[in-house]
């Protein structure tokens, strides 16, 4: 008897790939999920737990995890595919064989490859050429989804079957999914937000109050939609999940991993030291620089990532960048409302600047 049940195939068997393919289990589709560790995969299959990165939380049974890229695969019809940005080209590579153009294919990964400063829904694109492409991104801390906490998301795609797929396969009592169609703007805000989640925990660590996690949220999205805008997003995305929504949520828990690297930054602890305390992604780390450079290189005016990437690397206490931060230009609060160019030159005739 052939299986009646939507065919999901989830790539990547860290905290995301695991609650993503536990709440399409739960919506009642055929779920396998890859991972490179044969031991972990039969190890999800005996016990249904990922005991390595979501220890805590009961994974739906019907979730089968395997090594085997090909049995994964096999009759998907949307593949997920949540693998740290550093790896992802070369996973989407060993897909490919697998792979055919009926398929929808999602990227749920909030990070930048270096070369050509590509996102990874362009990364699928060129290694696949499909056109049934789209992004899941929004604020998704991966143990609160394990834990079935009411959440939202958004799918992004220009492509209206992707859209309605993915809200099918994923939308359930605990998980709403919204739909988008700037799927590079919704894609730019879940790796963006990620430089400012460091920057919030450090803030927190350093023992400053909420009218300066507030200011720095605040700037933070006018910095990520001016960027997004110069690179061609709409800044209406930003007002979303994936952008105020996700924004908000790594800026303020501790369960984000972002967020504990900057806090232990904060605690005066070096990079090294943070990242390996870890043991998981915090993919803001290698997006502070990539952002920082085609900032520089486009002319955008990115103050916080500066900053940021000078304590990253450069070396400057994070109390002295924050204290220079705020003799720094005083500009517009909503740049599409007011322009920085006007707030400059009314300062310049009071004879200010
Ligand atoms: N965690 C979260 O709350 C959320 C995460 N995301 C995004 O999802 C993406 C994936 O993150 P997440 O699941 O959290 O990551 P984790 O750090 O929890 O796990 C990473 C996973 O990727 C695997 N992996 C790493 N390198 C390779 C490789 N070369 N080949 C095959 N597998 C590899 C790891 O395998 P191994 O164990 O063998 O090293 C592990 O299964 C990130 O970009 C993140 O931004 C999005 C929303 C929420
Ligand atoms: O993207 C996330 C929540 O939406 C997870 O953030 P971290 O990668 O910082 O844990």
């Amino acid at each position: 008897m052939s299986d009646e049940r939507p065919q999901v195939a989830v790539l990547g068997g860290g905290s995301f790939g695991t609650a993503l393919a536990s709440i399409a289990a739960d919506n009642g589709a055929s779920v396998h999920q890859w991972l490179r560790d044969t031991e972990l995969a039969a190890e999800i299959n005996r016990s249904h737990r990922n005991a390595r990165y979501l220890p805590d939380y009961a994974m739906n049974p019907a979730v089968v995890a395997s090594s085997d890229m090909r049995k994964v695969l096999d009759g998907a019809e949307l593949v997920f595919v949540a693998i740290p940005s550093q790896a992802f080209r070369d996973v989407v590579r060993k897909a490919r064989p697998y792979l055919n153009e009926r398929q929808i294919l999602v990227s749920t990964t909030k990070g930048i490859q270096e070369d050509g400063f590509k996102l990874m829904s362009q990364i699928l694109e060129e290694e696949t050429g499909f056109t049934h492409i789209g992004v899941l991104s929004g604020p998704n801390l991966a143990s609160e989804v394990a834990a079935k906490q009411l959440t939202a998301t958004v799918i992004a795609s220009d492509d209206a079957l992707t859209r309605a797929r993915v809200q099918t396969a994923l939308g359930c009592d605990y998980f709403r999914v919204y739909a988008g169609n700037d799927r590079y703007g919704v894609e730019l805000g879940g790796a963006l937000k990620n430089i400012y989640a460091i920057a919030a925990g450090m803030a927190a660590a350093l023992g400053m109050g909420e009218n300066t996690r507030s200011m720095l949220m605040t700037r933070a999205l006018a910095e990520m939609s001016r960027f997004a805008v110069a690179l061609g997003a709409n800044p209406m995305t930003f007002i979303g999940l994936a952008g105020v929504g996700d924004l908000i949520v790594t800026c303020s828990s501790n369960l984000s991993r972002n967020y504990r690297v900057g806090y232990a930054l904060g605690e005066g602890k070096s990079l090294e030291e943070a990242v390996e305390a870890l043991g998981q992604v915090a993919e803001g780390v290698n997006t502070v620089s990539l952002v920082r450079d085609k900032a520089r290189q486009e002319g955008i005016y990115m103050p916080l990532a500066e900053g940021l990437h000078q304590v990253l690397f450069g070396g400057v206490p994070a109390r002295q960048m924050a204290q220079l931060l705020m003799l720094g230009e005083q500009s517009s609060d909503v740049e599409f409302t007011l322009s920085r160019e006007d707030v400059k030159q009314a300062r310049r005739l009071e004879g200010d600047v």
